[in-house]
C-alpha cells in the first residue's frame, strides 16, 4: 500500500534513535549500524542505551530462566516507541517471531569460532590436561569431542574479561573459546591463536550476524508511523544471502525446539546458486555428536518469499534427520516454559544466549 503524503512522517533531520545495549560488543555493533543509517538516510542517528536483564543480573544466566535476557528489554524499547532502530546479534535473538517487529540481517562476518591461547597453541597442539574456558553447551561438547582429555571450564564476563583468564597477567586458563566476529568487530583479532573449522566446531545458528530490528508499521508502508527513508534504508542493508543462510540455520534450531544454549550447532552458506546447510547435535560430555547437511538449489526465478521459504524448508529437513537419528536422546532440546523458581536444575535448552558470557 502506498502511504498518503500527510500520513508519510517528515524525514529531514527527524533523528533516528538506535537502542543498544552498553556493552562494548553491542556500542561497537551499534555504532556501525548507527553510521551506515546516517550514510543512507542522511538523518542523524542518536544512540539509547537500554539496560537488559541480562546485563542487570550478575549470576550465572543458568539461574536466570526464560528466553531472550538480552534482547526483551530493547524490544519493549522498540515497541513503546522509545527508540527506532534495534541491533541485536542475531545468535542471541530467540526463534520466535516478534509481534508488531520485523529485521534485516545486514552481511554477516566470519561466523567461526576460534581459540584464544596462551603461546599461539591450537586445539591440537594444547598439552594433554589443558583447561579451556568457555560458557557455552555448544562449544563444550565439540571442544571435548576433538579433544576428550581437556578439561573445560564454565565461565562469563565480557570479551576483555574472558580473554584475559587466558592472556592476561593474572591467567588461569590455557585458552578460551570465543566468536570471531566479536573479536574482528572489537578489534581483537591479535588474541587469536587458531581459527576453528565448521566441520571441528559448527557455529551457533545465525553467528556474526547482525539483526537490525524495527516497528513492521513503520516500514511496511502502512499509513500510520511510516518513515519512508527509515524503510528504504532497512530495505538496503537486508543482505540476501547472509538471509537465506542464517534463515536456514535457525530453522533448524526452531524444529528441534531447541533453545540456543542448547549443544546444537549450524551452518549454511550460499555458494553459486546453491544453500547448503549442515547441523551439529553433541552431547555436552562430548561422547557422541550427530551431523546431517543437505542442499538446496535455489531457482533465479524464485521471489523474495520463495527463497526464504526454500531456507526455511532446508532447515526443517535437516533437522528431522536429526531428530530420526535420536538428536532429543543426546540432549535436552525442547525449550520447556523457563522460570526462575525452577532454577535448581535448568533444562540445558531453555536459556536464549548461546555464550552465556553477558556480551
Ligand atoms: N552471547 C554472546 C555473544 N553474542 C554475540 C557474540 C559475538 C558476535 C556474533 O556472534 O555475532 C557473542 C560473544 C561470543 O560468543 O564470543
Amino acid at each position: 500500500m502506498t502511504p498518503t503524503p500527510e500520513s508519510v512522517s517528515t524525514p529531514g533531520t527527524t533523528p533516528i534513535r538506535l537502542g543498544t545495549r552498553a556493552s562494548a560488543l553491542a556500542t561497537t555493533q551499534s555504532g556501525l549500524v548507527a553510521r551506515r543509517l546516517e550514510e543512507l538516510t542522511g538523518r542523524p542517528v542518536e544512540l539509547v542505551r537500554i539496560s537488559t536483564e541480562g546485563d542487570v543480573r550478575t549470576g550465572s544466566l543458568a539461574t536466570l530462566g526464560g528466553t531472550g535476557v538480552f534482547v526483551t528489554a530493547l524490544r519493549e524499547a522498540l515497541l513503546d516507541g522509545r527508540c527506532d532502530v534495534a541491533v541485536h546479534s542475531l545468535k542471541d535473538l530467540p526463534t520466535a517471531p516478534a509481534e508488531g517487529l520485523t529485521y534485516v540481517t545486514p552481511e554477516r562476518e566470519d561466523p567461526r569460532d576460534v581459540l584464544c591461547a596462551r603461546d599461539g597453541l591450537t586445539l591440537e597442539g594444547l598439552p594433554f590436561g589443558a583447561r579451556v574456558g568457555t560458557g557455552s553447551p555448544r562449544r563444550a561438547a565439540q571442544v571435548r569431542a576433538a579433544r576428550p582429555d581437556l578439561d573445560v571450564v564454565d565461565i562469563r564476563g565480557n570479551v576483555d574479561t574472558r580473554l584475559a583468564r587466558a592472556l592476561g597477567p593474572e591467567a588461569d586458563l590455557d585458552a578460551v573459546v570465543l566468536a570471531f566476529a566479536g573479536l574482528a568487530r572489537l578489534g581483537r583479532t591479535d588474541a587469536v591463536s587458531e581459527v576453528l573449522e565448521t566441520d571441528v566446531v559448527s557455529p551457533a545458528p545465525g553467528q556474526g550476524a547482525l539483526a537490525v530490528e524495527v516497528r513492521t508499521a513503520d516500514v511496511a508502508g502502512e499509513a500510520a508511523g511510516y518513515d519512508v527513508d527509515l524503510a528504504r534504508a532497512i530495505r538496503a542493508l537486508d543482505h540476501r544471502q547472509t538471509r537465506l543462510a542464517v534463515l536456514a540455520e535457525r530453522s533448524v534450531l526452531a524444529r528441534l525446539e531447541a533453545g540456543c544454549a542448547a549443544p546444537v550447532g549450524a551452518y549454511a552458506v550460499v555458494e553459486g546458486g546453491v544453500l547448503l546447510l549442515s547441523a551439529v547435535v553433541a552431547r555436552v560430555d562430548g561422547t557422541e555428536q550427530l551431523m546431517h547437511s543437505s542442499r538446496a538449489h535455489l531457482s533465479p526465478d524464485a521471489g523474495p518469499d520463495e527463497l526464504d521459504g526454500m531456507a526455511r524448508d532446508l532447515g526443517v529437513r535437516v533437522a528431522e534427520a536429526l531428530l530420526l537419528d535420536g538428536a532429543d536422546r543426546l540432549a535436552p532440546l525442547t525449550a520447556a516454559p523457563a522460570h526462575a523458581a525452577s532454577a535448581a536444575r535448568p533444562a540445558i535448552g531453555t536459556l536464549w544466549s548461546d555464550a552465556p558470557e553477558g556480551e
